[in-house]
């Protein structure tokens, strides 16, 4: 069977994508199975067919991807799985977990004299300016430093870098993975030892349709078992918490040996209040240790934090950006 089929891998055009796509397809040909790459467009240009997903609108990163797969336009998809909704498309499944990059978040500076003090995180009145667009990065530097001043920082790995050289700021954030796979990890880097992730952080997930058996069992051998088990435990604790909207919600799950080493928190967004559990469990837990790690959180309290911020989150949805001029 191997090498009659040619697997059709979709990618978006970012670096970062490429790289993902481009390592899939390698390490499939290595195993004697042929792959051919698709580019594929940005959204607008496309006669997409919706998918259905079972909670609410997410998946703003896989979207497009998840419409080719389910038209066979593609046959797999590649993504950073902390892009990945908690709960996939209707049709489309999980076939293999790439084996992990760093998990760490990096703080890129400019005077190694504000580095060292952020990274150290004690001085609660360290004053400057870092940029990060993720809400759960910024909960966790607003923890550590109350004073700290958080620019709003978006676009993929390369804008946001050269948007931190045009400006003032003191630093802004970055997963070490994105950085390292498209070697563009610069010298003024490091990792930030306080701060925890987000949920699959660093891993690689390759999707393909539910009803294509044979490619999932093809893409299966390229699985990490280890990778797979402890994102599942993440990925788990952030479902059963709020599920996947962007979220205060931070989850690392390593297995060593035989057991599963499990941290996870979740933060106001102004990182006053703060949650957070940090256990281990024998490996055969993987299936249920981050719904009860979550679950407990919960009764502990966090219920209210995720109330507020769905609460915030449906009035930003429903508040227009600009005045809606009157209907003639
Ligand atoms: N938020 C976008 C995104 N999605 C995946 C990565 C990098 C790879 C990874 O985190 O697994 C990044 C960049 C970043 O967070 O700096």
């Amino acid at each position: 069977m191997d090498g009659e089929r040619v697997l059709k891998i979709g990618t978006r055009d970012s670096k970062l994508a490429l790289w993902q796509a481009t390592t899939a397809a390698t390490m499939l040909q290595s195993l004697g199975i042929q792959t051919n790459m698709v580019p594929v467009k940005s959204e607008g240009d496309l006669d997409l067919v919706t998918p259905l997903y079972a909670m609410g609108v997410q998946g703003v990163f896989t979207k497009t991807l998840d419409a080719f797969l389910l038209s066979g336009k593609i046959d797999i998809a590649v993504h950073s799985f902390k892009d990945v909704p908690t709960v996939l498309a209707q049709g489309i499944s999980q076939a293999a977990v790439l084996p992990r990059a760093s998990e760490k978040d990096l703080l890129v500076f400019k005077d190694p004299a504000f580095a060292a003090a952020f990274l150290k995180g004690e001085d609660k009145t360290l004053k400057g300016t870092v940029a990060t667009g993720s809400v759960r990065r910024k909960a966790q530097i607003l923890e550590q430093f109350p004073e700290m001043h958080i620019e709003n920082l978006r676009g993929n790995v390369q804008t946001r870098m050269q948007k931190l050289q045009s400006n003032q700021w003191d630093g802004a954030i970055f997963a070490a993975a994105g950085l390292e796979r498209i070697e563009e990890r610069p010298e003024n880097a490091a990792a930030i030892p306080w701060m925890l992730p987000a949920p699959a952080q660093g891993a690689i997930v390759v999707v393909a349709r539910t009803d294509d058996n044979e490619a999932i069992q093809l893409i299966h051998r390229l699985n990490n078992e280890a990778t797979q088990k402890a994102v599942k435990v993440e990925r788990d604790f952030l479902n059963t918490l709020m599920g996947g909207c962007s979220t205060p919600i931070s989850a690392f799950a390593r297995v060593v040996h035989d057991t599963i080493q499990f941290s996870g928190s979740i933060l106001s967004l102004d990182g006053r209040r703060k949650f957070s559990c940090k256990q281990s469990a024998g490996l055969d837990q993987y299936n249920t240790l981050g719904t009860q790690a979550a679950k407990k959180l919960l009764e502990q309290g966090a219920d209210k934090i995720v109330a507020e911020i769905r609460a915030g989150a449906a009035a930003a949805a429903t508040t227009p950006p600009f005045e809606v001029p009157p209907k003639s």
